[in-house]
This record gives structure tokens, C-alpha cells and sequence, in this order.
């Protein structure tokens, strides 16, 4: 991101504040509370306990007798043992109230992220570099901010005390020491926005680093990684990002530093003046040993003090930048989310069934792009099966992303008996419907997990987990595993004993996924993107018997390349280049002569047999 947007993200609105201060306040209240009355009574006894070491030294001096010297002492002991109290005290306050925010604001960030309607967003690298920042802000970005406000507060609230007992000393002291803090804020501020855009400028390069630390250490990629020989390359690569991403880090700081050992150095410069001062006073009697003493520890305290307000603004400014980063995901996110809760979804094939249709459609992924489908038109009548072929990139996947209403279709429309989708929640859509995408998801849980992940309303009924396993032909996956549907389907999470996770083939986890799919016996359209491309023969057989006897009604989309698996389907559509060319029955494309029939014949013989015999 460049330009006024940039800009932007260096400038802090109040509002942020609030509402970083907010989320603070709603994740942990009693915590807020305490921690502030705590950090208000720490500012308190700093300005106490330089008085009372004054009060101390002046009553020994001027031989006010032992039993005032005791007391005065006992007082500045007491004093040193409730700073050492409220200090532990503080420190656990702190983590408790980093940990309830942390909490908080991930649970928030991934439920509102988690919300999101469509693929599109999670797409854009724009927003997938805030969501970066996102996450690194809204567990760290309350914590910093808590322990810049209440660290000010804290600082500030020392520094007013100093100044009251100061000012009986040197006014003209104070003022100067106080004004000598000035141009650190400036500077502060300057380094909180020059770090901000340094952050939004490295993000996309820690992207790119996390994703190749995570090739080089996933056992899934192992594999290609040792066969190819990819793992000095990936680890080059990673550390060339990590390099630029120190360099711009390097940068920043080294600025900083100069900033701020000037500006420390000036203000050390001043202080040792002031002790002249105070020397030269008190060897002339103008002031006491106690006044000498207050303005060495008050004088040391107020430049601390007053330092520390420097540095909690300069922490506070910058982690409400980025803080902003938070808001703005959130932001997002809720305008592309699906409505909550949503509204129960339309029955399909009750009221007119006249099935899915879908209607002229033309999608691009993104303004810019080439359309990946031009004027798609077909229907998936009521309790038909309707397949969908043609080459690679000719559109089969992208139309069931749209059938899932997981991007919207840039013209045309898709209606479920006559009703425009485009109208209705995506859930309540998404409801309506069964579906394996050609890239699954592997869960790293069990069996019961992987396969009730289909339906969350039916997790734990191991009746209809049955059903849907027979149904897809992992039954018998499923009978030859330790623990049954219990058993992990994972070796990295399978718990302490090795042999507790299962890894399942390719071809037993295409059944799992198919399983799941099938769960919704209820659902009005099954989608399968090439539910057979991992089966052997026999699955593969028994899993299209299945399909043609056992859909219980429902509606299929088959997405395939195996045109023997299409033959017995209602009605087959053929895509090339995102338009559909032809569609009809199985004998009818094959005499018609056309892109079927060639693809087609280009399957049979490779089997070694006529066209017409493998139709047969
Ligand atoms: N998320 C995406 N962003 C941008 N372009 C995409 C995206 N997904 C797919 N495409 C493009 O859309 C076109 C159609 O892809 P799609 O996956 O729908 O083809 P397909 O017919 O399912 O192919 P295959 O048989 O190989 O699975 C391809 O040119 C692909 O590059």
C-alpha cells in the first residue's frame, strides 16, 4: 500500500484509542480497574519517597532527637516496602490483563475473519498483509497500550508530585528540566510513524518468509522438498526476505537511536548543571542537606519520569497505529459477512421445482482478469444428475465456487426453482447443499471429526456418520482403523504414543472427504469435483452405483474427467474456454460427434477399445 492510504496508517485517531481501550475494558473490567488504581498509587510514591528521604536527612541533621529520626526512617522503609509490593503486584496485574485481551481479540479477529461470505477478500494480498498485522496488534497492540496509558498515567502522576516538592526548591529547575523533555516527544512520535510504515512496508516480505518456514518444516512438503533437492533453495530464499526485512528494521532503528542517545545526551547535560547548582547552594547554606537530597532524587526522578511519559507515548502512539489495523480488518470483514444469524435457507423442489439454474453466466476472479466464463447457461433439474466436463481451466471448478456462493457472478444469475440466489444469505444457500471440492480438506482430527464436519448438527450421531461412510465407500477404511472413528487421522497430532495418529492414502482420504460431503441427507444439491480421482477401480464403481441408487433424491453436479463415470448421468455439459459448447445425454453428444465425442474416444482408446464398445 502506498500513498494517502500510507498516510493514513501513520496518523492515530482518537478513536482507535477508545476503542483499543474498549476492547481492554470488555475482556477484563475488574483487571482495567486495579491495574489503573495500582498505577496511579505507584505515580504517587515516587514524589513520596524523595519528601520523606528529605524529611529523613533534615531530621538527623538538624538533632531533632532519636525518636523523630526513627519514625522518620520507619516512614521511608515503609514507604520502600509498599513501592516493592505494588510493583509485583502491578507485574501480574499486567500479564493477566495481556493475557484476558489477547484472548479477547483473537477470538474476535478469527470469528469476524471466519465470517467472511466469500474467497475474494481472503485473496487480496492487501488484506492479507493487515490481517498479518491484525493478529500481531490485537494480541499485542492492547498490552503495549495498557502499559503506555497506565505507564503515563503512572509517569505523569509521579512527575506532578515531583514538580510540587521540586518547586519549593528551584522553580526555574523544574521548568528547565521539564521543557528539556519536550523535544523527546516530538522525536517519539516521529520514530512511532516512521516504525508503523516500516511495519506495512516489511509485512508482504514476512509473508513470504513464513511461507517458505513453513515449507521447509511441513511434513507434507518433505517429500518433493528431499526429492528435488528444494531445501537449500527455499532456505536461501527465506533468508534473503529475512535480510531486507532486518535491513528496514536496521534502518529504523539506527534513526532512533541517534534521536534518542542526542536527546538523552542533552538532557544528562542539564541534570549534571543542576547538581552544580545544588552544590554550590548548599555549601552556601541557601539550601538544606534534605533540600540537596530531594533535588538529587527528585530532579533524577522528574527526568525519569518524564522520560518514561516520552517513551509511553511514543509506545502508546505506535501501538495504536497499529491497533488500527485491527479496527480495520474488523471493518472489512464485517461488511463482507454473511448476516447473522442468518435467516432458515428456501426449501429447493418445494414450492415450483424447476431445480438449478444457472442462467447466462460471466464470472471474473478480479477486475482486470480475463472472464472465466462467458454466458454460462444450464439446469440441474430436481433429483437429476447432471455432469460437468471439459478440459483443464475450462471453468467446471470455478462454477461450483460459484453454486456455493463463494464469489458472486459478474453478470447472470443463479436460481434455485426460478429464485435468484443473489438475494438470499449465502448460508442459507450454503445450507442447501453437499459438497467435495477437488481440493479437500485434510483435518488433523478424527475420523468422527472429519467425516461431522459435514453437517455440525449431526458431530456426534454415529448413526448418520454410518450412513454417509457406507454411502461413500469408507466403511471399510474405517473398520480397519485402531480406534474406529476415534482414531486421529494425523501423526502430528495423534498424541504422546506414535502409534496413535493414523496417515490414511490418498485414495482412503478422498473416501473420508466424500463421506462428509454426504452427510447432509437433507441437502437439496450434492456438488462432487472429482470425487473419484484418487479411487481404484472397484471404489470407483461401487462409489457411481451408489450415487445413481442411493442419492435419496437429491440433485448431483458430477465434476469429472472420467467420461466412463458420466455415461449414466441425466445429462452431461461440456465446457471449453468458460463457454459451454454442447450439453445432452450420453448417446446423444456421442452421435451429435462433437467435443464429447472426441474426448470421449480419446478415453476409450486408451483403453485399446472401440468407442462404441466402451459405450456399450
Ligand atoms: N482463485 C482464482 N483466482 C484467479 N484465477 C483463478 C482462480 N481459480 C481459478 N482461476 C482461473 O480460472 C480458470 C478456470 O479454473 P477452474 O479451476 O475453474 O478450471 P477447471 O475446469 O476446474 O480445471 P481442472 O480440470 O484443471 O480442475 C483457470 O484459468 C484458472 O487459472
Amino acid at each position: 500500500m502506498t500513498g494517502p492510504e500510507a498516510e493514513r496508517d501513520t496518523r492515530v485517531t482518537l478513536r482507535t484509542v477508545v476503542r483499543a481501550l474498549g476492547l481492554l475494558w470488555s475482556a477484563a473490567p475488574g483487571w482495567s480497574a486495579g491495574f489503573a488504581a495500582l498505577s496511579l498509587l505507584a505515580g504517587v510514591l515516587v514524589p513520596l519517597d524523595a519528601w520523606l528521604l528529605a524529611r529523613a536527612l533534615d531530621t538527623v541533621v538538624d538533632g531533632s532527637g532519636r525518636g523523630a529520626a526513627v519514625s522518620a526512617v520507619a516512614l521511608l522503609g515503609a514507604a520502600a516496602v509498599t513501592t516493592a509490593v505494588v510493583a509485583a503486584v502491578t507485574r501480574y496485574a499486567e500479564s493477566e490483563l495481556a493475557r484476558r485481551v489477547a484472548l479477547r481479540a483473537k477470538g474476535t479477529l478469527m470469528r469476524a475473519v471466519a465470517r467472511i461470505a466469500g474467497l475474494e477478500l481472503l485473496e487480496r494480498p492487501a488484506f492479507l498483509d493487515r490481517l498479518r498485522l491484525a493478529e500481531q496488534a490485537g494480541s499485542g497492540a492492547p498490552q503495549v497500550l495498557i502499559q503506555a496509558v497506565f505507564g503515563a498515567l503512572r509517569a505523569a502522576v509521579a512527575a506532578a508530585g515531583l514538580i510540587v516538592v521540586l518547586a519549593a526548591v528551584s522553580p526555574w529547575l523544574v521548568l528547565l528540566t521539564v521543557a528539556g523533555s519536550l523535544p523527546a516527544a516530538v522525536a517519539a512520535v516521529a520514530e512511532s510513524r516512521d516504525r508503523a510504515r516500516m511495519l506495512w512496508g516489511i509485512t508482504p516480505g514476512f509473508r513470504r518468509e513464513m511461507f517458505y518456514g513453513t515449507l521447509l518444516t511441513d511434513a507434507g512438503a518433505a517429500k518433493e522438498l528431499r526429492v528435488f533437492g528444494l531445501g537449500d533453495l527455499l532456505h536461501d530464499r527465506m533468508t534473503t526476505e529475512l535480510r531486507a526485512i532486518a535491513r528496514a528494521q536496521r534502518a529504523v532503528e539506527r534513526r532512533a537511536a541517534l534521536a534518542q542517545g542526542g536527546l538523552a545526551a542533552a538532557s544528562a547535560l542539564l541534570g549534571a548543571g543542576a547538581l552544580v547548582w545544588g552544590a554550590v547552594q548548599a555549601v552556601a547554606g541557601t539550601i538544606t542537606v534534605g533540600d540537596l537530597s530531594m533535588l538529587v532524587t527528585g530532579l533524577a526522578g522528574l527526568r525519569a519520569a518524564a522520560a518514561g511519559l516520552v517513551r509511553c507515548f511514543g509506545d502508546g502512539h505506535h501501538s495504536a497505529l497499529v491497533f488500527g489495523h485491527f479496527e480495520a480488518v474488523l471493518e472489512t470483514a464485517a461488511a463482507a459477512a454473511v448476516p447473522t444469524p442468518p435467516p432458515p435457507g428456501p426449501r429447493l423442489h418445494t414450492v415450483r421445482p424447476t431445480g438449478v439454474e444457472l442462467r447466462d453466466i460471466t464470472f471474473r476472479y478480479a477486475a482486470g482478469h480475463a472472464p472465466v466464463l462467458r454466458g454460462v447457461s444450464f439446469t440441474i433439474p430436481p433429483g437429476a444428475m447432471v455432469a460437468l466436463v471439459g478440459a483443464n481451466g475450462a471453468g467446471k471448478s470455478t462454477i461450483v465456487k460459484l453454486l456455493c456462493r463463494l464469489y458472486e457472478p459478474t453478470s447472470g444469475s443463479i436460481r434455485w426453482d426460478g429464485r435468484d440466489v443473489a438475494g438470499l444469505p449465502p448460508d442459507a444457500v450454503r445450507r442447501r447443499i453437499g459438497v467435495l471440492f477437488q481440493d479437500f480438506v485434510r483435518y488433523d482430527l478424527t475420523v468422527a471429526d472429519n467425516v461431522g464436519f459435514g453437517d455440525v448438527r449431526r458431530l456426534g450421531d454415529e448413526a448418520a456418520l454410518r450412513a454417509a461412510v457406507r454411502l461413500a465407500g469408507a466403511d471399510t477404511v474405517v473398520e480397519r482403523l485402531p480406534q474406529g472413528y476415534r482414531t486421529m487421522l494425523s501423526r502430528v497430532f495423534g498424541g504422546t504414543d506414535d502409534a496413535d495418529g493414523v496417515q490414511l492414502s490418498g485414495g482412503q482420504w478422498q473416501r473420508v472427504a466424500l463421506a462428509r460431503s454426504l452427510l447432509r441427507d437433507d441437502a437439496d444439491l450434492m456438488i462432487l469435483d472429482e470425487p473419484s480421482s484418487g479411487l481404484d477401480a472397484d471404489a470407483e464403481a461401487a462409489l457411481y452405483e451408489h450415487l445413481r441408487t442411493e442419492r435419496g433424491g437429491r440433485s448431483c453436479l458430477l465434476v469429472t474427467h472420467r467420461l466412463s463415470a458420466v455415461r449414466h448421468a441425466d445429462a452431461i455439459v461440456v465446457l471449453a474456454g468458460g463457454r459451454v459448447v454442447e450439453q445432452g445425454g450420453h448417446d446423444q453428444l456421442l452421435a451429435a460427434g462433437g467435443e464429447y465425442a472426441r474426448l470421449y474416444r480419446r478415453q476409450a482408446d486408451g483403453f485399446g477399445r472401440p468407442a462404441d464398445a466402451a459405450a456399450g
